[in-house]
């Protein structure tokens, strides 16, 4: 039997007004396996990312998170996840220690302190940690937004832009740590990333939106094979500008 999927989706739809941001998305990503969201701005990544952690209210379809309905269960899954975002802000005043210290008991983490040294020692955050968050470039607050969203062990890790800001040396650190994470923990990872390269390399599966909808979806492999092209960022041009394999763009009106 198939071991139940960590993220199970069905026909989830969102709506601002008359605009649907999110627009039917059937999908389910297991233990062990990332799964990207790929897709140019506007296409519902962020709307979709926001109803997995239960910030919006989806208009329609069901959400079911390790097996449980978060409609009606978010209380009982949230301890089990965590996400990270470049758009969402650590407070500024506070250090990224005492920012770590804040998150971590909020998560109910027994032995804060020695999970902030590990943490720190994988993210590399030692000469970070007792400096204000304001006061970090964009790159060091993305480390450190990473290590927040690992402090509770995540079973599902949420990823909005992991490596934005970083510089391709990090990024590929980071990227490196990421996939040690999953080996080890057997996590389930979503991700939302318009670094093809990233997703190249981490994604077992890729889903391609478009105004909310899943317009293709495969393993970059097969999607990169599917499309006669050369690499997932080839694959992306194409479904943004409406192309299939090899055909030449369509003029502008
Ligand atoms: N609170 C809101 N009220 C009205 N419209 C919204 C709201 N949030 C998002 N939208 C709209 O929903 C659509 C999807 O937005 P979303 O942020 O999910 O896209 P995205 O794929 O994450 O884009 P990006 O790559 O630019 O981050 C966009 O057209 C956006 O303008």
């Amino acid at each position: 039997m198939l071991s139940q999927p960590i993220i199970d989706v069905d026909q989830l739809q969102k709506r601002f007004g008359d605009l649907k941001a999110v627009d039917g998305l059937t999908f389910s990503v297991a233990a062990g396996q990332t799964v990207a969201l790929l897709g140019g701005n506007g296409a519902g990544k962020t709307t979709t990312i926001s109803m997995l952690l239960g910030l919006l209210v989806p208009t329609a379809g069901r959400i079911s998170l390790f097996g449980l309905d978060i409609a009606r269960h978010r209380h009982k899954v949230l301890g089990r996840m965590n996400f990270s975002s470049p758009y969402v802000d650590l407070p500024h005043r506070l250090s990224a220690r005492e920012n770590l210290i804040v998150f971590g008991k909020l998560y109910g983490i027994k032995d804060v302190a020695t999970r902030i040294k590990e943490i720190a020692a994988a993210l590399d955050l030692g000469a970070l940690l007792d400096r204000k968050t304001g006061s970090l470039s964009a790159g060091q607050k993305t480390r450190v937004a990473l290590g927040k969203a690992l402090l509770n062990r995540p079973e599902l890790l949420l990823l909005d832009e992991p490596t934005a800001s970083l510089d391709p040396d990090t990024a590929d650190w980071v990227r490196h740590y990421l996939e040690s994470y999953q080996r080890q923990s057997g996590a389930a990872i979503l991700l939302a990333s318009h670094n093809m390269n990233e997703v190249e390399r981490l994604a077992h599966e890729v889903l391609m939106l478009r105004k909310g909808k899943i317009v293709d979806r495969g393993t970059p492999d097969d999607l990169i094979y599917r499309f006669g092209r050369q690499n997932l960022e080839e694959v992306f041009l194409d479904i943004a500008r409406d192309r299939r394999s090899g055909e030449p763009a369509k003029a502008e009106v």
